[in-house]
């Protein structure tokens, strides 16, 4: 059995965050583990609270797994201080933490930002340049390489100045734009595009979360970055596709589609 490690914040409402990364690794066939950063109050109308773990817990959380169960791959979402990253980076060196795949998760769609000013710099010092890959979304890109993107000509020139600034693979997601929802994989100067068949659904609660715990489940399973990425963008699509309609505002995913 393959082990999956996320690490990230809690989704009481069960869309996002660790709830969407165990149902995907789940429905994936691999064994899932959770750390978790912080407790939200959410749901699918939005964001109204959050309750940092903290750096100390979340290191005693991941000697507790790393000294029992050695993940082959890692997911890391939402963290919102720069004491918890700092910690979160000393442990993955400590223990050598492969195949890890880091969502930049900033702000949740419906507006509320999940990470602190702070913790920007720690993120972008520290963190990503440790991921094997790093899936921002489109406002996360901005952020990240300083300019808008309107285009994919736009996503391209995000990928290439993010990915020269880290050794890993540069995934930005194409979910933000209107028209397509076709994902770019950047490495090492080589770029690759993943066509999305856009799904017209307002029910997206936890896409970016559940994309990069597929590809971390998928990597842990022995396929290659590119195939990872490819296997994920259907499990997406799928998962969207067949979607539900629960709660007042954008829904969560149907991880059960592919049963
Ligand atoms: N309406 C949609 N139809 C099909 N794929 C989508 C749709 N919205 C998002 N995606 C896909 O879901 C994944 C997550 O993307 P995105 O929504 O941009 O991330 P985030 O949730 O981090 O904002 C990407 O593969 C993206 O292309
Ligand atoms: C606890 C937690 N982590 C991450 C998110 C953001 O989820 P994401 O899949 O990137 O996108 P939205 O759900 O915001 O569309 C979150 N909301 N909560």
């Amino acid at each position: 059995m393959k082990k999956v490690l996320t690490i990230a914040g809690s989704d009481c409402s069960g869309g996002a965050g660790i709830q969407a990364d165990l149902k995907t690794m789940m429905a994936h066939g691999v064994y899932g583990m959770s750390v978790i950063t912080a407790l939200t109050a959410q749901n699918t109308t939005g964001v109204y609270g959050v309750l940092d773990a903290g750096g100390d817990f979340v290191g005693k959380q991941m000697d507790c797994v790393f000294t029992d169960i050695f993940p082959d791959s890692i997911k890391i979402g939402m963290v919102s201080n720069s004491d918890t990253i700092k910690v979160i980076a000393g442990k993955l060196k400590e223990y050598g933490g492969r195949n890890i795949v880091i969502d930049p998760v900033m702000v949740s769609t419906s507006g509320c930002a999940l990470m602190s000013p702070e913790a920007m710099d720690a993120l972008i010092g520290i963190l990503l340049p440790m991921g094997d890959v790093i899936t921002p979304n489109i406002p996360e890109a901005q952020k990240l390489c300083g300019f808008s993107i309107k285009s994919r000509d736009d996503m391209t020139r995000a990928a290439q100045v993010i990915g020269s600034n880290i050794a890993g693979s540069v995934l930005i997601k194409g979910g933000h734009l209107t028209e397509t929802a076709d994902d770019l994989l950047y490495t090492q100067g080589e770029i690759r595009w993943f066509k999305g068949e856009r799904v017209a659904t307002e029910n997206t609660h936890g896409t970016g979360c559940t994309l990069s715990s597929a590809i971390a489940s998928n990597l842990a399973l022995g396929y290659s970055l590119a195939d990872s990425v490819a296997r994920a963008k259907d499990y997406i699509t799928g998962a969207l596709r067949d979607g539900m309609n629960i709660g007042q505002g954008n829904g969560p995913l149907n991880h059960g589609w592919n049963r």
